[in-house]
């Protein structure tokens, strides 16, 4: 009853969000419609016992039911037809946001890299519009179901044995539901490959790879692959809908046979003389409401069932990205430092372990640089660092405060970042700089880009103005370095971070820029000590590195050796061995 109530509230949330007054009419159209029928049987008997008795007041009132019954039902639809095409419309973008909502709003991403909840989400795009089509529907089905109660009340009232006329609706109503369960089945068995068909297809639009794919001539096989996954899917679809429509069918067959058996009844009661006309007419107005009431109500079961599973997919999803935020305020600045205690952790339901049981102290104001080989665990330390993942065991303290219990909002609002695989986002200059500036002041956009060495964007047509991307017709591109550079910007907008992390950052940077902007990173955390800034550096290479406070060597997520340049190069092991190939690389 519960999940009732919710897929309930969840619906009129959504016909609210939509717009209240285009809600309201939207239901009272549909509901009109519905209402229609009834209205019809009941003024039609004291019409025509009216006409055959010669009662001019009967013939005023069931002449004039019928007309507002007839009129509801020529204009009804017209305003049904208009509601619907613009709650289509605002329905689709709404219900759009609920879904990205759920995937963009929840404050960690450990859930992305699960496959039942991409499934799910895929799920829940596709059925997102008809969520958005059914808002109406705690109103309508509580009507159309006392529509079904009155009528056959008063055609028991006729005759006894017409009360059973809704008796067919029930092996159609279990039908139906098998249907949908059927249909819902293979949605969630198609969800794979359908998967993969748009991973396929957005990868094939995607700018960024038309060279590699262009110059490896891979389209005809990507394409291939896409039509393989497609027929796939859609095979599985149309077998289950094949099945479904088969046996929605069957419970359809039994409403004529009903209708008919009904009419008879009435007309042999006719005969013997034991109704009227009007009870003639009102008995087969009504018939036709009930099992109008009844298919409605099997086509709302159909709806209904549907929107059950979308909304189930929903609350599954809105579940998996819950989270309970600590209670702990987060400090204004830092006295003691980040630690990892013991950490353990590993992606997915994967057994192996990025992080095996790592300690790593970072001090509170100092500039740290981790290196280790691909693979050796640093990103993933970062993403444990930023509250993206949670441990599987151990801990993460912030100033000897568990991450955990600690507000994650007011954390990463205190977190900057940079990384290697940054967004392109397709804004202005200004906008793609400030989008993580938490309202910065107007000043600090033109400060971050100086920081960031962007002098690039002075030459841009319209300077930090510029629209950037080629979807847009006055949309400028950059190259990689220029994007990176924008995205170190963003890093740097965000006013007085306590935890400053850059994830090799400038791996599009040529060395001479890269350099250049570590010194000015490293000006940038001279400033923060005071308030215990840590800034966090990973990065390939070792020129850059050197100037770090802290060294650390990770390998196979286990840290292996710390210090400073002079310690790790004097210690003569791993770092010193990388640092002295690199070296000789760039003699
Ligand atoms: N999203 C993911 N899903 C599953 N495994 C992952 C994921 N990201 C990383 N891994 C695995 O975790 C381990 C550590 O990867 P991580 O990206 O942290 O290494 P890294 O040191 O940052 O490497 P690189 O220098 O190449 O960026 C690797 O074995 C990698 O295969």
């Amino acid at each position: 009853m519960k999940s009732w109530i919710n897929t309930a509230r969840l619906l009129i949330g959504l016909g609210w969000e939509i717009g209240p007054g285009l809600f309201l009419l939207y239901t009272v159209v549909t509901m009109s419609s519905f209402v229609s029928p009834l209205l019809f049987a009941l003024a039609v008997r004291p019409l025509v016992d009216g006409v055959v008795s010669g009662e001019h007041r009967e013939i005023v009132a069931g002449g004039i039911g019928v007309a507002i019954a007839l009129t509801l039902v020529l204009v009804a639809p017209i305003g049904y037809r208009w509601a619907t095409i613009r709650m289509r419309e605002r329905a689709g973008f709404v219900s759009e946001r609920r879904v990205l909502r759920l995937a963009a709003g929840a404050p960690r991403i450990e859930h992305f890299e699960r496959p039942d909840f991409l499934d799910r989400l895929q799920s829940l795009r596709r059925e997102a519009p008809e969520l958005g089509d059914s808002v109406t529907l705690p109103f309508i089905a509580p009507l159309v179901v006392a529509q079904l109660v009155i009528s056959t009340v008063l055609l028991a009232n006729l005759e006894p044995v017409l009360a059973l006329l809704p008796v067919v609706g029930l092996p159609a109503l279990w039908l139906s539901r098998r249907a949908e369960q059927l249909r819902r089945r293979s949605e969630l068995d198609a969800a794979p490959r359908r998967r993969l068909a748009q991973q396929l297809f957005m990868v094939s639009v995607a700018p960024s790879s038309a060279q590699e794919i262009h110059v490896a001539s891979l389209g005809d096989e990507l394409l291939r692959e896409h039509r393989r996954a497609t027929d796939d899917a859609n095979r599985i679809a149309h077998a289950a809908l094949f099945r479904s429509v088969l046996i929605g069918a069957a419970g359809w067959a039994l409403f004529p046979i009903a209708y008919v058996g009904a009419l008879l009844v009435v007309l042999r009661e006719a005969a013997a003389g034991r109704v009227t006309a009007g009870d003639v007419a009102l008995a087969i107005a009504l018939a036709g409401a009930v099992v109008s009431a009844a298919n409605r109500i099997l086509d709302l079961a159909g709806s209904v069932l549907r929107i059950r599973t979308a909304a189930e997919h929903y609350f599954w999803l809105a579940d998996q990205a819950q989270y309970r935020p600590g209670r702990t305020p987060m400090p204004d600045r830092l006295t003691h430092g980040i630690e990892l205690r013991d950490v353990t952790f590993g992606y997915g339901r994967d057994d192996r372990l990025a992080l095996p049981g790592t300690d790593l102290f970072l001090p509170a104001g100092q500039t740290i640089a981790i290196v280790g080989e691909n693979g050796a665990g640093k990103s993933t330390l970062v993403k444990i660092l930023t509250g993206m993942y949670r441990p599987r065991s151990g801990a993460v303290l912030v100033d000897g405060v568990d991450l955990g219990a600690l507000d994650l909002t007011q954390y990463r609002q205190k977190v900057s970042a940079g990384f290697q695989d940054f967004v392109r986002y397709q804004l202005t200059v200004g906008e793609a700089v400030g989008v993580g500036g938490l309202e910065e002041p107007p000043d600090r956009v033109p400060v971050a880009l100086g920081k960031a060495g962007a002098d690039f964007v002075d030459e841009l047509p319209r300077g930090a103005g510029t629209q950037l991307g080629t979807s847009w017709a006055d949309g400028v591109e950059l190259s990689g370095g220029q994007w990176q550079k924008l995205a170190i910007a963003r890093a740097l907008v965000r006013p007085a971070p306590l935890l400053m992390i850059l994830d090799e950052p400038s791996a599009s940077l040529d060395p001479q820029t890269e350099a250049a902007l570590f010194d000015r990173l490293a000006a940038e955390a001279r400033a923060g000590r005071a308030d215990g800034r840590i800034t966090l550096l990973i990065s390939h290479r070792f020129s850059t590195v050197r100037s770090a406070d802290l060294i650390v060597v990770l390998e196979n997520g286990r840290v292996t050796e710390r210090g400073t340049h002079a310690e790790l190069m004097a210690a003569g092991a791993t770092y010193a061995e990388l640092y002295s190939l690199q070296a000789a690389g760039y003699r």
